[in-house]
């Protein structure tokens, strides 16, 4: 069985580093100056396969439109994306949560609350399946700034450490979901380069460590 033929869209940015050693660790040829490049198509070592390096965000749209047959990206932004992907395979990296957060003290009580996020879907979503109406703000990033300032009462975001919320003063109210970084594959690929995709998740899937915690 073969690889041949596959284009891969990476996702640049937090997750690159251990998505690399997952590759390299499943013997998938990674080139060996992805790091360093600044290309954005980088050829693998024998030239049978193709990495692309995206932004996160626009990974689904890559794999949508089949420009790449396969991509690697969190789950938060599959969700947000909501594309019409095959997940594969949960690589067990990246992980973290999806929260809603605010201040400690409980806000007071707004005829229309508002919630800021990066996630504007997941964020609407989740309170209209508990029934509450609220004003979702989207923001692209720094949004626990939002309840500091009076902007909104509450975020959505996600959260790993908890750190940056803590030197906020803000606290977790409730979770909404895990998050973890998916191998994706567009859908005709997965029919038409079945067999390659079989092989890349062949070798892909015994390395993925099942131990980690968020
Ligand atoms: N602490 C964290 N903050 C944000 N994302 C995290 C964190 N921990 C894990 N992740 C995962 O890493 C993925 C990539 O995060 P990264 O910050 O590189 O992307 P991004 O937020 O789209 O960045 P940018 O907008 O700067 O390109 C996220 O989509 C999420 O799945
Ligand atoms: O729980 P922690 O370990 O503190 O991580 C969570 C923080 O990391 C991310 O921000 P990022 O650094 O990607 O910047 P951004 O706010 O501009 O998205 C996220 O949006 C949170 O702010």
């Amino acid at each position: 069985m073969t690889i041949q033929g596959l284009t891969v869209a990476l996702s640049k940015g937090r997750i690159m580093d251990q998505t690399l050693d997952l590759l390299r660790e499943a013997g998938l040829p990674v080139p060996q100056d992805i790091e360093t490049s600044r290309k954005l198509i980088l050829p693998s070592m024998g030239g049978e396969i193709e990495f692309i390096l995206a932004k996160p965000v626009d990974v689904p749209t890559y794999v949508e439109y089949g420009v790449a047959d396969l991509g690697v990206v969190g789950k938060d932004v599959l969700v947000e994306a909501g594309r019409d992907l095959y997940e594969l395979l949960d690589l067990n990296i990246g992980r973290c949560k999806m929260s809603v957060a605010g201040l400690p003290e409980k806000p007071a009580h707004y005829a229309m609350p508002r919630v800021a996020s990066k996630y504007p879907r997941i964020a609407t979503e989740y309170f209209r399946g508990r029934g509450q109406q609220v004003e979702v703000i989207f923001l692209n990033g720094s949004v626990e700034l939002a309840p500091l300032i009076g902007l909104a009462e509450r975020i959505v975001d996600v959260v790993e450490t908890g750190r940056t919320l803590k030197e906020n003063g803000l606290v977790v109210q409730e979770d909404i979901m895990d998050i973890s970084t998916r191998l994706v594959a567009n859908r005709m690929s997965f029919r038409l380069k079945s067999q390659a995709i079989d092989e890349f998740v062949r070798l892909l899937r015994p390395v993925v460590k099942k131990e980690e915690t968020v």
